[in-house]
Formats: C-alpha cells, structure tokens, sequence
C-alpha cells in the first residue's frame, strides 16, 4: 500500500491541486482516483494559466471558439469548464458512493478580477455553478471581505464553496462564520442543507515564505529576540494551521452547529493549500506529512504528490504540538511582527499571484484568436463559361431574398412551400450547428479513445450503413494512421465473402466493433452485429459485450437491445441530425478519433466553413451557397452529372459525397447525379451533361488529372476546383458540400433532408424475405439467356448475349449507366469495373456510376428511383460460394444480400426503370472480363 492510500486510514483525504485537459482524457487521472486514492481535484487561474497557455491540448478547442465569435473569456470559461466536468464525472463514483466521506469534488475558481467584489462573485459563482451542472463541483471563492458575503450567499444558493486564499486565523474564524450563516439562511427557507459541501482552504508555504526571511534576519541580529526568532523559523505556517484546526473543532461543536447538524449539515472541513515546498532547506513533504489529521484534506501540486507517494510517512500529527503552536503564533508581536498584517498583505498578493497568470493566459487566447479568426478557407475557382451569368443571377437572387442569414435562420420556405416538407426541413436542419455541439463532446470521445486503447484494443470494425459508415470510410481511406491510431475496417455489406474477408483479417477478441445506425432498425447493421456478437460470444461468454459499441439516435429501439448484451458504450446522436449530414457528429468522429485522427481539429476547419458560409454574421461571400448555386443552375440547365475528380489519395471521397448529393437532391424527377471514380478521358466521350469537379491538395500537383481538366474546360465543360491544404482539412469540406447540397436542393426548391423512394426497395426485400421464411428460398427469375457462363434475365429473350446487349445498351443524350454489383470487393474487381465503365462510355458517350449492393441502396439508390428517368441499371450477381448463417434467421448473409438485389429490382422496374441482370456465375472478375468481350463484340 502507497503513502497514498495508507492516508485514508487517517481520515484525511488528499486532493490534486493540478487540472489538465490530458490527463483527463488520458487515463491519468483515472489512475489517481483508482490506484492512488485520489479524491478531489483544485484549480485555481495559475493552473489554468499553466495548462492551457502551457500546452497545445486547447489548441483545437480555442481555434473552433475564436471562430464562433467568442471572446477571449467565454473561451477561457468554456475550457475550464468542460474541464471540470469531465473530472468531476471522473470522481462522480466516488461522489455517489455511500462513505465518500465528503470527497469527490472538483473545484473552478470564480475570475481572480472579482476578488474585492461581492455581486461580481455570486454571479460568477452562481453562472459557474449552472454551467458547469454537476453536483461534485465546488466553487472557489476567495476570502477577501468583499468575498465572505458572496460565500455566505452562495451557500444559501445551495452551492457547494471551496474557500481560497486563506492565511489568518481571524479571517478563518470568518470564512467558518459566513459558512454557517449561509445554512441557515438556506434551512430558513426552508430549503435542505444535507447535500451541501464546503472546504477553507488554508495557505501554508507562502506564510513561510514572508516571514522566515524576517525572522531569520532578526535571528542573525542575536541576543535574546534573536533566539526566539531563530526557534520560529519554519514554525509560523504550521503553527497556523494547527491553531484554525482547534477552532474549526470548537466552532463545529456547540448549540449552533448542532441545530445544523440535526439538519445533516456537514462541517466545512480545512482544507491544506499552498502545500509544495518552496524552501529546498525544509523537507518536501512538510506542509503534508505533519497536517495529517481527521475530517481535513490537503490538496497537493504533482510533484509532492509524487514524493509522497514514494517516501510519504503517514501518521495523524495535527494535533501534535498544539500547546507549541499557540505559543508560536502568541510570541510573534514580542519580535514586532504583526500576523494580521501580513496575513492581509499575502491576501492581497495572493490576488495579484492569480491575477498576472490570469492576464497573461487572456493574452495568450487572444493572440491564438486573432490567429483563428485570420484563417480561411480552402478556395474553390470556377471556369464555368456560358453558365457563369446564369450562376451570377441566381448567386444575386439569392441575396436579395436574404437567403444565408434565413437560411441560419432555418426557414423552411427557402426550399419549398408545402407545409409537410417545410415541417421534415425544419426538424432535419440539426446538421447546421452540430459541430459546435461536437466541440464539446470531443474531450468525451478523446477519454474514449484513451479506455479503448488501455483496453488492449488493436482493431476498429464499423458496421453501419450509408450515413452511419461513409464518413468513416473517407476518414480511414484519406489519412494516414496515425502511430497511436487503432486499425479500423468498415463493413457495409451483407456480401458473405465481404464478412469472411473482415472476421478473418481482425483479431476478434481484440477488436472494437461499433454498431452505428441512426434508426437502430436497419436491417444490415443489426445483422453484423448480431453475427460479431455471436462470434464474441463464443471467445468470451458473458463478457462479449466488451467488445461493442453502439451509435444511434436517443430514443432508438437498439439502445435497449445493446444494454442487454452489455455494450462497453452507447453513444447517443442527435435525432434532429439525418444520417447523411451526419459525418461531424459521432457517426463520423467516433471511428475518426479511434483511427487517431484530430477530431478536434476536424471540427476546428468544419467551423471555419461555417464562419465562411455566415453562421457568425453577414459575409461578403459564402463558399457554401457559391457552390450550391453553380450546381443547382448547371443542372437545371441539363448538365446534371457532377463529375467528381480527385487524386488517389481521396479516392473515397466520392462515396460520401454520392449519397449526400444523390440522396438529397434526386427527387421528384429531379436531382444532381454523382459521378464517381470514374476513369477520366478526353472530352469527345463526354455528352453535354457534365460539370467536373475537382477536389485536391493545393501542393499535390496531380499532373494527369490536371491536363484532362484543362482540355475539358477547353472543350466548353464547366470546371469547378477545390483546393485543401491537408487531410484535416475534409472537415472544411464536409460542411462546403453540406451547405451546397442543402443549396442546390433549393435551386430546384426540393426538400433535401428526406428520401422518399428509398423505401421502395426496402419493402420488396422485406416481401421476398418473408417468401424466403415461408419457402425456404427466393422466387426463380425467368432467364433471358445463359451464355458462356453468364446469365442474362430482365430483357426480352435474345439468341446472342451481344445482341441482347445492344438492345439494352440504347441511350439517349443525358441518360446514365449504372452499374451495380452484389458482389465481394477486390481490387481485382475494381479494376475490371473501371475497365467496364471505360467501355461503356466509350460506346454509349454516357455517364457511367458504379456501386457495390447494398451500399448504393443507402447512397445513390434514393436517385435512381427519385431522380430523372434517364438510367440504365446494370445489375451484377454472382454465386456466394463461402456463405455464412446469421444468428437467430433462418437464411444466410447471401440469401438477404440476394434478396436485397431482387428487391431493388424489383422497385427499380416499378419506377419503368431500364433494367438488366447478369449473373456472374462462380468467378465474378472472369465474368465481368467476359461481358467486356460480349459488349466489345456488340454489332
Ligand atoms: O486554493 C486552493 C484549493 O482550494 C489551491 O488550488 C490553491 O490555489 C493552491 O494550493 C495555491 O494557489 C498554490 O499556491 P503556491 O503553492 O503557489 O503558493
Ligand atoms: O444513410 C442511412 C442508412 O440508410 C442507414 O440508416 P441508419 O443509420 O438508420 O441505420
């Protein structure tokens, strides 16, 4: 047992005089609390000028308020505050616990500026006390005259005070007073005085530190004085205390205390400050080892903590030398020193001590504000030639209907007049300030994180859909892993080969699986989690659910599933935020974090895109509404497909940006259609329907995409660029394209935050799943021809596969192919896909899109249903040879991914879409090969 601990047995509780927002979120603190009996924590405005004007842990934080628009205190509050409540959350079990022995608190201390002011004070207090919204917390009040009235107050109020800056034994008697003056007033009205804690803190080495010098310098004097003042060094600090023990004994005993007592009232316990040795002649531990004593507690700086620790003798001696300790305090006026006197000078420097680190912290954020606030964002440019007038219109339209500041403003009629679709904007628009939100949370996920890794995690698997798993896909694919980041995997379809391929890449016992969906009730997600859980279960029994985490919305009917199986953590969303502008919220942050990725500074550039697009006043230009605009217009204007082109390093970018853009805009024959991945080539292949947008890193040069762009714009293509400066910086993006989606949706006046037709597959799966339970197997499709391996069904009957080809193949200008393949991933796949979508646009002149089921029913699926009629959808099945059972169904993962298909079909000819599927049979990669040679062979 360390000093540390063995302390408890003495009643005296130690308390850290230290706050950081490391070791918060590191773990460090924790162990503390667990391992060292820590049990309280103490700051004061030189701590807080210490850790966050000493470190770059704020630094995201400060950025993302700077850009908010608040001033150097309201950022210095909100840190301190979000500090103190993740510490008193860390000591909240102790708190709670039966015998906490009046322990667990944490304390943040009112602005050092209203330390001679008593209204200032109680507002502080009282605003703090609010804010803050923990129980554990302790108000710091400092006990200058003008402070004992606020005290007194303040207790009334209901709120625990922790007494600062304490050095004489008549101003204790009046700290003491104002405390019990305090629950009285407050058992007056009648209001409970049992849950109300409070602490004197009394300042120790810093009285050594005025007066030995004194007493030294008449000790070097001699004679008799001289004597007495040399057998008083080192002895006026201790004897101090040990005196405002006794009174604290007799002031807490008698008629008075006890009507409070009668009451549950608790006493304000002494507390030991000022207690790390400034005197290298002194022992280190001397303000603790002989304070120990019943009913107080010491809170001690790191270092002696650490000494303590080491070499720490417990035993109780507070009340050793009592009778000493009178004398010394009685025998100081014989050598002319005035006690109260210089316990009034060290409470007026000890304002000061507080003041300077506080000023000089007020400058240090202000310095990092002005930074912030110069930043900017990434630039788009726009070659958009003949439509730029029609842009430039629609840009000044825009304005004069005051369209960004109503838009913050979230009216809905911006977008549409029917009231219903106005009603569904409103409560979907949670997006807009979600990152500010996040900014909070981020000390929450970084302690996460932290757990997660202490754990001995070593593998990260997301299994969610579309908007729950897109962001975490761009996150894991465009950044590197950072050193301390954990490997992460994203699992987003029901393709069996694709389950295999994940369980048997990660160590399932050391492997951290997030069930993420917003609803709680999509089916794949619960599949995955079901089957991990499963497997978890037979590894680890009961303990499976250490293992599991979940993401979805308050009130989601998963939350109560996940708490049965134990779930190390449910993180709760935000129901006001729909899934595919949900890439700032934990969907996207949580795996981001665990990646070890900044989410902070994620957050940091995704509030400068905010500032830009005008969430904090009036801007000349919105980057947001600007690329809105010049999508909505182009497409109105017939070049629909938003041809995105990005370096290899952001090659996923394009999933997320498909389903934002595909699932809100292509609606009610309406609608932007992404084009992603598609493989650039000269601009004679491409239709009149295009706008090329390039995303990319200002210092990656990208030479070939570059050059093609260039003929393109050339060739009379419209050519928008954006320009990032590093990964950190697609949380710019994220929120540009947010804004521009949300704009573009009110070009065409849809309601971009809903998904009409996305049900529709949805329901014919559910319908043939519930074939399946009762026959045991899907319904047959009549084939339209086998050849050569490959299975053709959907189309009239051909004698050859190329003529069956060429029939469907039939486009018109403006029209789509799009490809979708159930089938397992490989870059071998990939690579044949490219060499398809190359071919077909080379023949057809069309776009080409491709997705792997059933990814693309949570993405682009809405537009194919809801957008214009102009596609052509190529379906692509294979046999699923490794397919796995799911726990508790009675069908396989590829039974459900096929019924998925079939489903999609289904709704697709539903909406007289073209539609066309081939099997692939047992080898997918010769398959498509082969109908590469079909389609080269077309007459
Ligand atoms: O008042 C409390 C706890 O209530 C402490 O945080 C107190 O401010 C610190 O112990 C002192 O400021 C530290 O003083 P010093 O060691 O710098 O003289
Ligand atoms: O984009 C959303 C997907 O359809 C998944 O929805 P969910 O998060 O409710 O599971």
């Amino acid at each position: 047992m360390n000093a540390l601990v063995e302390i408890r047995q003495f009643n005296q509780s130690i308390w850290l005089d230290f706050i950081r927002r490391k070791i918060l979120v590191n773990g460090e603190l924790q162990k503390l609390i667990s391992e060292d009996s820590l049990r309280g924590v103490t700051s004061n405005p030189a701590i807080f000028e210490k850790a966050i004007g000493g470190s770059d842990d704020y630094d995201a934080a400060i950025r993302s308020l700077a850009l908010q628009g608040k001033s150097v205190d309201e950022i210095y509050t909100e840190l301190a505050i979000a500090d103190v409540q993740l510490a008193c959350d860390l000591f909240r079990p102790l708190y709670d616990s039966n015998d906490n022995s009046g322990d667990g608190y944490v304390s943040l201390e009112v602005s050092p500026e209203l330390v001679n002011d008593t209204e200032g004070t109680i507002e502080e207090g009282m605003r703090f006390w609010k804010a803050v919204d923990r129980p554990n917390v302790m108000i710091k009040v400092p006990a200058t005259l003008e402070g004992l009235p606020a005290i007194r107050r303040l207790i009334a109020e209901g709120i625990n005070v922790n007494v600062t800056l304490i050095f004489g034994l008549e101003r204790y008697r009046a700290v003491a007073e104002a405390y019990i003056a305090g629950l009285e007033d407050r058992a007056a009205a009648g209001l409970p005085i049992n849950n109300i804690a409070s602490v004197a803190s009394f300042f120790l080495s810093r009285i050594d530190v005025l007066i030995d010098p004194m007493l030294e310098k008449l000790a070097a004097e001699g004679g008799e004085k001289g004597e007495l003042a040399q057998s008083l060094v080192g002895e006026v600090a201790l004897s101090s205390a040990k005196q405002a023990y006794q009174i604290y004994k007799e002031i807490f005993a008698g008629e008075r205390w006890e009507k409070l007592q009668q009451k549950d009232a608790s006493t304000q316990r002494l507390l030991w400050a000022s207690t790390g040795n400034k005197n290298p002649k002194y022992d280190d531990l001397k303000y603790v080892e002989s304070l120990i004593g019943p009913h107080t507690v010491n809170t001690i700086p790191v270092e002696t903590m650490d000494i303590f620790r080491e070499k720490g003798k417990p035993a109780v001696r507070l009340e050793e030398g009592t009778d000493k300790a009178a004398d010394v305090i009685r025998r100081l006026p014989e050598l002319g020193i005035n006690l109260e006197e210089l316990t009034n000078q060290l409470e007026h420097e000890g304002g000061q001590k507080f003041k300077e680190p506080f000023g000089k912290l007020m400058a240090a954020l202000e310095k990092k504000r002005q930074e912030a606030l110069a930043e900017t964002v990434a630039p788009a440019t726009y070659e958009l030639g003949q439509y730029q007038a029609d842009v430039n219109a629609q840009i000044k339209k825009f304005n004069e209907q005051n369209f960004t500041e109503g838009f913050w403003q979230k009216e809905a009629s911006l977008w549409t007049q029917d009231a219903e679709a106005q009603e569904s904007i409103r409560s979907f628009m949670g997006w807009l300030r979600v990152a500010e939100t996040m900014v909070s949370a981020v000390p929450e996920i970084e302690q996460f994180v932290q757990e997660v890794r202490t754990a001995g995690f070593k593998h990260v698997v997301v299994m969610g859909m579309g908007g729950s798993s897109m962001a975490p896909i761009v996150f894991q694919k465009s950044f590197e892993r950072s050193a301390d980041g954990l490997e992460l995997s994203i699992l987003d379809t029901t393709d069996p080969g694709t389950v295999r391929q994940i369980e048997e890449s990660v160590p399932l016992t050391e492997t951290l699986f997030i069930v993420a969906s917003k609803s709680g009730t999509t089916a794949e997600p619960l599949a995955f989690g079901d089957y991990f859980y499963n497997r978890l279960k037979e590894l680890k029994g009961d303990k499976a659910g250490e293992n599991f985490v979940a993401i979805t919305d308050p009130g989601s009917k998963f939350i109560e599933a996940a708490t049965k199986e134990g779930y190390r953590k449910i993180f709760l969303n935000f129901t006001e935020v729909g899934g595919r502008f949900s890439a700032l919220t934990y969907f996207g942050l949580v795996p981001a974090a665990l990646y070890g990725i900044s989410v902070g500074e994620v957050l940091e550039r995704a509030i400068r895109m905010m500032r830009a697009c005008g969430a904090y006043g009036p801007v000349t230009e919105n980057p947001g509404l600007e690329l809105g605009a010049a999508l909505g217009v182009l497409a109105e204007q017939g070049r629909d497909k938003l041809t995105l082109v990005v370096p290899q390093s952001l090659h996923d970018l394009g999933l997320w940006l498909e389903q934002l853009i595909a699932e809100s805009t292509g609606k009610l024959g309406k609608g932007i259609l992404p084009v992603a991945g598609e493989p650039l080539t000269e601009p004679s292949l491409y239709g009149q329907d295009r706008v090329f947008v390039y995303v990319g890193y200002g210092n990656e040069a990208d030479e070939a995409n570059q050059q093609k762009l260039q003929a393109l714009q050339q060739a009379g293509h419209p050519v928008i660029s954006i320009r990032m400066q590093e990964p950190l910086d697609l949380g710019q993006e994220f929120y540009r394209w947010e804004v521009a989606t949300a704009v573009a949706s009110a070009v065409f006046g849809i309601n971009p935050f809903d998904q009409p037709n996305v049900q529709a597959a949805k329901t014919a799966t559910d319908r043939l799943m519930k074939e399946v339970t009762e026959k045991g197997q899907l319904p047959e499709e009549e084939k339209a021809l086998s050849a050569d391996g490959l299975s053709y069904y959907g189309v009239p009957a051909a004698g050859k596969a190329s003529e069956l080809l060429t029939q469907f193949f039939q486009t018109n200008p403006g029209d789509y192919v799009s490809i979708q393949a159930y089938l397992t991933e490989s870059p071998a796949l990939n690579e044949a896909m490219d060499k398809l979508r190359a071919l077909l646009q080379k023949r057809l002149h069309v776009a080409t899109t491709f997705g792997y089921g059933p990814r693309f029913l949570h993405s682009t699926g809405q537009y194919h249903k809801g957008g214009p009629n102009t596609g052509l959808f190529l379906q692509l099945t294979a046999e699923n040879p490794n397919d796995l059972p799911l726990p508790g169904r009675s069908y396989t993962f590829g039974t459900l991914k096929n019924a998925q298909a079939q489903g999609d079909l289904q709704a697709l000819r539903d909406y007289d879409r073209r539609t066309l599927r081939v099997d692939l049979g047992a080898n997918p990669e010769q398959g498509v090969q082969k109908l590469i040679e079909e389609l080269s062979a077309q007459a």
